[in-house]
C-alpha cells in the first residue's frame, strides 16, 4: 500500500471540514452515527474542526442490537448531541406501500435512503451540512446505496482506503471497541462487508491501489500479491459494474 504520513493526513482532514463549513456559512454538520468506525472517525474529525457544539449525531436504528449503544458511546465520548430516531415505522410503512415483498437488498437500500432523508431534513432545518462517511474502498467497489449513504454534501474520507481509515481512527482515539468491530452495513442481521464483497479489506485495498491508482496489469498484481488472477478480476468487476454510482445521472449532449 501507499505510505501516508497519518498525522499530516489527519490535519488535512480537519482543515477540509473546517474550510467546507466556513466557506458555505453553515452552522455545523449532521452525521449519521451507526456505531461503526467510518461515522465515528468523521464525528471525531468534525469535533476537532468545529468544536462539539456544531456537530449533531443522528442514530437511526432499524434493528434492536448493540449498535445504538456503540453509537451512544461515540457521541458521549465526544460530548456531542445524539438524537435517536427509530426508522422501523417509516421503513415498514414504505414496505407496506410497495405492494410487494422486497428482497433483503432492496429493503436495506430503503433503510439507507430513509436515513438520508432524515439527515437532510435536519440539515435543512438547522442550516447544517450533511457529512458523508464513505471511504475509497467502498466508493471504488460501489459498496454503498446510491442516493442513500452515498449521498452527502462533503465526504472527508472518500480518498482514503478502509485500512487507512483504521489508522486515522487510532490516532484520533476512537474507542477500541469501535475500531475492532467487524465492518457491517447493518442492513440485515449478520451482514458483514467482507462476507458480502467476498474479500477482506486488507486484500481489497492492496488490489484496488495497484489496479486503480497504479494501473498495474492484472497478472502482475496477482503475482506480486501471491493470489490468483480470479481474485483480481473479481475486484475489477466490482469497480466496473459500479461506475454509474460515481457520476451524476447522464443524458445525451446537444
Ligand atoms: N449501469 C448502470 N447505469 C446507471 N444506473 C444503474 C446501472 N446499473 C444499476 N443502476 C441503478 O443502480 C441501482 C443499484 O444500486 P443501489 O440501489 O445502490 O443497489 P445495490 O448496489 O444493488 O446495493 C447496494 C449495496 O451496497 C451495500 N451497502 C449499502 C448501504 C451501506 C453499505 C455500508 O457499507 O454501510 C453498503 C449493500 O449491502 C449492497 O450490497 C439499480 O437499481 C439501478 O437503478
Ligand atoms: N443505524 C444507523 N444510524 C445512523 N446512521 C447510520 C446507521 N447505519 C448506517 N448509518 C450511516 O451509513 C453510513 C455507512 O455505513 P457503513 O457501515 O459503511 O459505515 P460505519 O458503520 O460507520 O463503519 P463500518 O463500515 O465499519 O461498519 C454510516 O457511516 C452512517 O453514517
Ligand atoms: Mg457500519
Amino acid at each position: 500500500m501507499r505510505r501516508l504520513d497519518y498525522n499530516s493526513v489527519l490535519q488535512t482532514l480537519v482543515n477540509f471540514i473546517e474550510k467546507s463549513v466556513n466557506e458555505t456559512n453553515a452552522s455545523g454538520v449532521v452525521i449519521g452515527i451507526s456505531g461503526g468506525i467510518d461515522s465515528a472517525t468523521v464525528a471525531y474529525l468534525s469535533v476537532r474542526a468545529l468544536g462539539k457544539e456544531r456537530v449533531l449525531g443522528l442514530t437511526m436504528p432499524y434493528y434492536e442490537n448493540r449498535d445504538v449503544e456503540d453509537a451512544r458511546l461515540v457521541c458521549e465520548s465526544l460530548g456531542i448531541e445524539c438524537r435517536v430516531i427509530n426508522i422501523k415505522p417509516t421503513v415498514d410503512s414504505f414496505i407496506l406501500g410497495l405492494g410487494f415483498e422486497p428482497d433483503r437488498k432492496s429493503m436495506g437500500n430503503i433503510m439507507s435512503r430513509t436515513r438520508m432523508v432524515l439527515l437532510y431534513a435536519h440539515a435543512n432545518q438547522m442550516n447544517c451540512l450533511v457529512l458523508g462517511t464513505s471511504n475509497r474502498s467502498e466508493f471504488l467497489t460501489g459498496y454503498f446505496t446510491k442516493w442513500g449513504d452515498g449521498a452527502s454534501d462533503y465526504a472527508p474520507l472518500i480518498n482514503l482506503y478502509k485500512t487507512e481509515v483504521w489508522e486515522i481512527a487510532k490516532l484520533l482515539g476512537v474507542p477500541r471497541r469501535i475500531i475492532e468491530k467487524k465492518p457491517t452495513a447493518g442492513l440485515w442481521e449478520g451482514q458483514t462487508d467482507e462476507d458480502e464483497m467476498g474479500i477482506s479489506y486488507r486484500l481489497l485495498d492492496e488490489i484496488l491501489w495497484r489496479l486503480v491508482d497504479l494501473k498495474m496489469p492484472k497478472d502482475e498484481i496477482a503475482e506480486e500479491l501471491g493470489i490468483s488472477i480470479e481474485r483480481v478480476e473479481h475486484v475489477e468487476r466490482l469497480v466496473k459494474s459500479s461506475e454509474h454510482k460515481r457520476h451524476l445521472p447522464q443524458g445525451p449532449t446537444f
